[in-house]
């Protein structure tokens, strides 16, 4: 028997910058991996006049840069399956030929009425297209009805409120998938296995054991074309309110009972509950931001973020963020989770490191010597593996210890490791499993921990941006909040503890 997913996907924005870098490359590997059949459909709606002719020409192109020639023939075969509408999102009738066209492409590849709505455009548009999507009839089908949505999911937690009310008079939350996109990459879901898997790491897992975890994201890229949409963001609302308390909450939750999306989302709300409101003054000493100004990286100069496009020449925006969470439980009373995040960094790279604490006492540590700690490092992108740091004897005549690195590698070095992701979560979605996706309970409690820092942020500009230099590891304030606990960032540079 077929148990591949069988639906249509109409994606708003298909002549978008998503739409085309991640979108068609994820769904032609899903393809390609014979993971979806014959039995789907793509339509693009935008408002451009594109006939199906040049619209799947934009497809086979943005698919065929990492095509081998002889592939190229699946890739015409698969772009077979696109068809575009020009469409007017506020317009019922363009809603009526929608309607229309997904009911005949059923008839001719055998789909029985699932519609997966992908919304890949500005996110004023959501409500009205959810809406009118239930208006004009077009969710109502033999099959299932999804809704994906991008980020941003809101700018602060009343306008995320006021949104998820609109997309909730058209579809049940059941049936809503927002995306974030940390939450496909495969060691981001390797967290949950290396912590419930592994017999020799859950018992440690716990503020007896642990001293700190540190959750670093760095950037080499700067703010690119999306100069408009960063100046109303900032690194915040762009990456800690979704990426980076995603993986806090990944690392903090308790064992769910069973693997169900329902159970795993939530044991992650209940980390997120347990987050210690901030007051102004917790702010004020345990978040620092940071803006770039021009400097060097990978060996090139670059212009500081308020010299990029579309950005006010005195901008007060962060482009860097970093940070101490506190996570008031039983597991992690007095365990600091830092975060740190920033465009324009040394490096790209996203890190976890779990240090334990030191031992009671150490035989052989010798007067002057530096401790070291053992500590459990996650390499979630660009190298994707585990490294565990020990103490071990230096070979020879001697009693001296040194480091040990004990190292599991993913065979391929993810540099964007974006598209896997993608392709994971649009896979899932067809399938219908949630896990990898935030429930608006999460979204909401993640908004209402970071307004408290953006509105103390809002209310007083950062007189010293810029305040680091492009291609370094953000302002030399982050460093403060580690070392006032008696703790320093680890370096993100592989097998550099
Ligand atoms: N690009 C990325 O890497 C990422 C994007 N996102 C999010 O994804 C969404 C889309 O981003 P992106 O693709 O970059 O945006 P783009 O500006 O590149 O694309 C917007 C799309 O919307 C269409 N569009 C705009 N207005 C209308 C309208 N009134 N009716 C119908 N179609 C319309 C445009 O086509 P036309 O002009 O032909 O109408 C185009 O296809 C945003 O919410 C963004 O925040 C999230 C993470 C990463
Ligand atoms: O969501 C976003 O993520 C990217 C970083 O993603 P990654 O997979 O390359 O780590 C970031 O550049 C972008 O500003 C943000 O919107």
């Amino acid at each position: 028997m077929n148990n591949k997913p069988k639906n249509i996907v109409v994606i708003f924005g298909a002549t978008g910058d998503l739409a085309k870098r991640k979108l068609y490359p994820s769904i032609y590997n899903l393809f390609k991996k014979n993971k979806i059949g014959e039995e789907f459909a793509v339509v693009g709606v935008a408002r451009s006049e594109l006939t199906n002719e040049a619209f799947r020409e934009n497809v086979i192109s943005s698919v065929t840069k990492n095509v081998a020639l002889e592939d190229r023939k699946n890739v015409e075969k698969f772009s077979e399956h696109f068809f575009y509408l020009p469409f007017d999102v506020t317009k019922p009738t363009s809603y009526e030929q929608l309607n229309h066209l997904l009911t005949d492409l059923e008839g001719r590849f055998e789909i029985p009425g699932n519609r997966l709505f992908y919304l890949a455009m500005a996110p004023e548009f959501f409500g009205t297209i959810a809406q009118n999507l239930k208006a004009e009839g077009v969710t109502n089908t033999d099959g299932w009805t999804r809704l994906v949505i991008e980020k941003p999911f809101g700018h602060d937690l009343p306008s995320a409120q006021k949104l998820n009310d609109e997309i909730r008079e058209a579809f049940a939350e059941e049936d809503i998938y927002r995306i974030d996109h940390y939450l496909g990459k495969s060691m981001v879901q390797n967290i949950e296995v290396i912590r419930f898997a592994n017999a020799i790491f859950e018992p440690l897992w716990n503020s007896r054991y642990i001293s700190n975890i540190q959750v670093t994201s760095s950037e080499t890229l700067g703010v690119e074309d999306r100069g408009k949409y960063y100046e109303k963001s900032g690194a915040l609302r762009d990456m800690v309110q979704n990426h980076m308390l995603q993986m806090v909450a990944l690392l903090a939750m308790e064992p769910p009972i069973s693997l169900t999306d329902e159970e795993i989302r939530s044991e992650k709300i209940k980390v997120l509950r347990a987050m210690r409101p901030l007051t102004e003054e917790d702010v004020n000493n345990t978040f620092v931001r940071g803006q770039y100004g021009p400097g060097v990286v990978k060996e090139s100069e670059v212009k500081g973020y308020r010299e990029e496009n579309n950005v006010d020449e005195n901008s007060n925006t962060e482009t860097f963020v970093s940070g101490k969470i506190f996570i008031d439980n039983f597991r992690w009373a007095g365990v600091p989770f830092f975060i740190r995040t920033g465009k324009r960094m040394a490096l790209k790279s996203t890190k976890i490191v779990v240090q334990f604490k030191d031992l009671p006492m150490n035989l052989y540590a010798k007067k002057g010597q530096k401790n070291y700690p053992n500590l459990l490092v996650i390499n979630i992108q660009p190298d994707e593996g585990i490294t565990l740091i020990m103490n071990g004897k230096k070979i020879g005549p001697t009693s001296e210890t040194t480091r040990v690195s004990l190292d599991y590698s993913n065979d391929h070095v993810n540099d964007v490791n974006t598209p896997e992701a993608y392709e994971r979560l649009v896979f899932d979605c067809m399938l219908g499993d949630a896990t990898n996706f935030t429930h608006w309970d999460e979204v909401s409690l993640s908004w209402s921990y970071v307004d408290a820092i953006s509105k103390v942020w809002e209310s007083n500009k950062e007189k010293n941006f810029p305040n680091y230099e492009a291609g370094s590891m953000g302002p030399k304030d982050s460093d403060r909040i580690l070392d006032e606990e008696g703790f320093h960032w680890w370096p993100i540079v592989k097998n550099e503890y």
